[in-house]
Order: C-alpha cells, then structure tokens, then sequence
C-alpha cells in the first residue's frame, strides 16, 4: 500500500517517514509540500540522505489518487477541513493528525480552534482515531480523525477508571506536560531556546482547543457530560508528554482493585502499559515508542486517585497512533511496523 503525506517538512511528516519505512506493508509515496515543493527531501532532512528522498510535490488530488492508497495529512488545523473533501470525493481513505475532525460539533471547533469549521456531511464521515478503544469503527472507516497528543494520554489513562463507576465525574484535574516538539517545527516566540532552556511555563489556561475533545470522550464513555480542569505547560525537553491526572473516588477501595481495573482493561492492547504498583513512568521510558504507560496511586487519607500517563507526543501522539489506525484498517496486527524499544537514555 502506498501512503502520500501533506504537510510534508512538518514534525508529524517527518515521524511517518520514519514509521513507514521500517513498515512491512506501506510505503512512502507522494509526500506534498505547500513551502518546499520541487526540493528534494533530504534538503530539509539531511539524515534521509540515502535511505528516503522523494522530491516534495505540490498539491494535486487527481495526481495524489493516482499515485497512492492513502493520504496522510501532518497540516496545522484550518487546512486539512479544505483539503480533506477533495480527496474523499475521489474514494480515497484520509488520516488526518490536526484536530479539524475530531469535534462532532461544528460551533465547539469554532469557538476553540477560531477557523471555519469543515461541513457536516464531511465532518459526519469523521471516525475518532483513539486505537485502543474504538478499534471497531475504525476497521471501517474513510476518515480517521486522529486523536490530539493531550487527549491520547489523558484519555487512555482516565478512561479506565471512568468507567467503573468508581469516579466522582465532577472532580477530574489533568496536570499535562509537553515537550517542545509539540508546537510542531514553526518558529515562535515561546519555543525558541532562550524562552523554553531551564524555564517552566503553563499556557492556554481554560483556552486550550484540547479541553473539548478530551470532554467530547469522557462523555462519549460515560454516557454523562464531563467538564475537565486542563493545565498545560511546555517544558524544556524535546519529546514526551506527561499528564498527571487526580479525581475523586466515591467509595474507599484499594490500590489493589484499581490495579485490577486498570490490568483488566488494558489486557489485551500491547500498546498500553500498566507499571505495577508504586511504579511510575518517565517519559524517556516511552521516548520514540508508540507506547502510553499508566502509573496509579489512590490515596485512602484523601479518597483522590492519581493516574500518571506517558507517552512519546510524535509516535503515540500523533504519527504512531495515525499508522496503528491503518494497521487496524487493514486488518493487519495492530503492532506491525510500531514494534520499537523506546530509546533510552
Ligand atoms: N507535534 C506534535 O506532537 C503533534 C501534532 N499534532 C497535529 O498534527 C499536525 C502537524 O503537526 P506538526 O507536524 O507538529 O506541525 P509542523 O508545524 O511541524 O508541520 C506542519 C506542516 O504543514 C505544512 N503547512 C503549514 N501551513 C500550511 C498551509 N497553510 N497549507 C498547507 N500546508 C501547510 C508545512 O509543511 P510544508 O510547507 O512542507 O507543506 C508545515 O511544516 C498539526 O495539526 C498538529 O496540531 C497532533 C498531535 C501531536
Ligand atoms: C507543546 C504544544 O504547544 N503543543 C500543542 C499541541 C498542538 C496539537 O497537537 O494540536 P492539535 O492536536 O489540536 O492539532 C498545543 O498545546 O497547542
């Protein structure tokens, strides 16, 4: 199978070139490039020197078609909404890494992500790529609305625990921490080195465009609507998210039955590890791998549990997790091509 990517110089791009490479069924195809089309990759990512090294293209859906099975798109948000339709009309399948299809209502992307919302009849086609738990729907899917990177650690390690009915609903904090890559490969004020070297800084307080998509599934899994209290903050690392995650419990139970729930939930999916108790992940521990890694600590003095979930924002946030869809799309192993030891140190 071949898969195009739009958004070719970009972070997501250049961690799906990665990923496909070392994939024993896609290959790279057309990779697209609205600043660099007609350069060779490698001009941009000299360490592709002799191993990929397409020249970048410009947009062109009837020559994208052709050419390829799948369309990957690594774009800001407000591109993908234009870019996207083009492209479905034409029966090819579309994974989309920015956020412009993961919110079901229109006037909620508005309001977050301050660009035009696509139209429903596209957005309708939208299946919400969080592998591990809506793996059914996305074997049949067009349209995979990948998860945020926020959103993938922060639902992968609550959802568990909200669905025992264990958890007051009511009380969810989600402490999230990011790596620089996350703002992706732009420049910008707050990312460049003297800003973010030995510095900690909280941003998008009540404004980040990830509290409605993280909301948007906690009510899609517990049947209830959830409000969230979502601080982000940069730190000066490279990759890896952590989020740190505390809500109430309504009845005294063990750290036991919650290690149960958790182990029990995550039983089968390879991508999800449960650290056993009184063992918490590091993001170094997932750096590179398309893991999430769960640590849990319910406190009996204050009835609070805390979850801690990490995950490498480039590869389970965003090009991992988009290539774990295709896997489950196709009917393949959903580890093919993803089977990576995290790099450590
Ligand atoms: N970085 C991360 O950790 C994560 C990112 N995401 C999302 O994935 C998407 C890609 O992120 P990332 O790769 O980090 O971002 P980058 O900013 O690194 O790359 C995006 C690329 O899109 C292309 N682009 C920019 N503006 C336009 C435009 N107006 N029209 C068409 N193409 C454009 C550019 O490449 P070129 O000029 O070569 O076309 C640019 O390099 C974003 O929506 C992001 O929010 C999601 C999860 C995690
Ligand atoms: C560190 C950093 O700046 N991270 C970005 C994540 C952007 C992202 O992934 O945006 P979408 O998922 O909405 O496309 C942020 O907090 O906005």
């Amino acid at each position: 199978m071949k898969a195009a990517i739009i958004g070719g110089t970009g972070y997501g791009s250049i961690e799906l070139v990665r990923l496909m490479k070392k994939h024993p069924h896609i290959e790279i195809g057309t990779v697209v490039s609205n600043s660099h089309a007609g350069a060779k990759f490698s001009e941009n990512y000299p360490q592709l020197s002799n191993i990929v090294d397409p020249i970048l293209e410009a947009f062109n859906p009837d020559r994208i078609c052709q050419e390829n099975d799948l369309v990957f798109f690594a774009t800001p948000s407000g591109v993908s909404s234009k870019l996207v339709p083009p492209l479905l009309d034409r029966g090819i399948k579309c994974i989309d890494l920015s956020g412009d299809f993961r919110l079901r209502s229109s006037e909620e992307y508005e309001s977050w992500y301050k660009h035009t919302p696509v139209s429903e009849d596209y957005l309708n086609h939208a299946i919400y790529g969080l592998s591990e738990i809506y793996a059914e729907k996305i074997k049949t899917a067009n349209l995979i609305a990948n998860p945020g990177c926020y959103p993938t650690a922060a639902a992968l390690g609550l959802i568990p625990i909200l669905k025992s009915n264990l958890a007051d609903l009511n009380t969810i904090i989600i402490d999230a921490k990011s790596g620089v890559s996350g703002a992706g490969r732009g420049l910008s004020l707050t990312s460049h080195y003297a800003e973010i070297n030995e510095n900690l800084k909280a941003y998008k307080l009540g404004a980040h465009q990830h509290i409605p998509e993280i909301e948007q599934t906690f009510q899609d899994e517990t049947g209830h609507p959830i409000t969230i209290t979502f601080t982000t903050h940069l730190v000066p690392m490279t990759r890896g998210i952590m989020c740190t995650m505390y809500l109430s419990l309504n009845e005294n139970v063990t750290t036991d039955e919650i290690q149960q729930i958790y182990s029990e939930f995550y039983k089968y999916k390879p991508f999800v590890r449960v650290r056993s108790q009184g063992a918490f992940p590091a993001t170094k521990e997932v750096l590179g791998s398309n893991y999430c890694d769960i640590g849990l600590h319910f406190d009996a003095r204050t009835n609070r549990l805390t979850v801690i979930s990490v995950i490498d924002n480039l590869v389970k946030g965003a090009a991992g997790q988009a290539i774990q869809n295709v896997n489950i799309m196709n009917g393949w192993d959903e580890q093919t091509g993803l089977e990576f030891i995290p790099m450590y140190p």
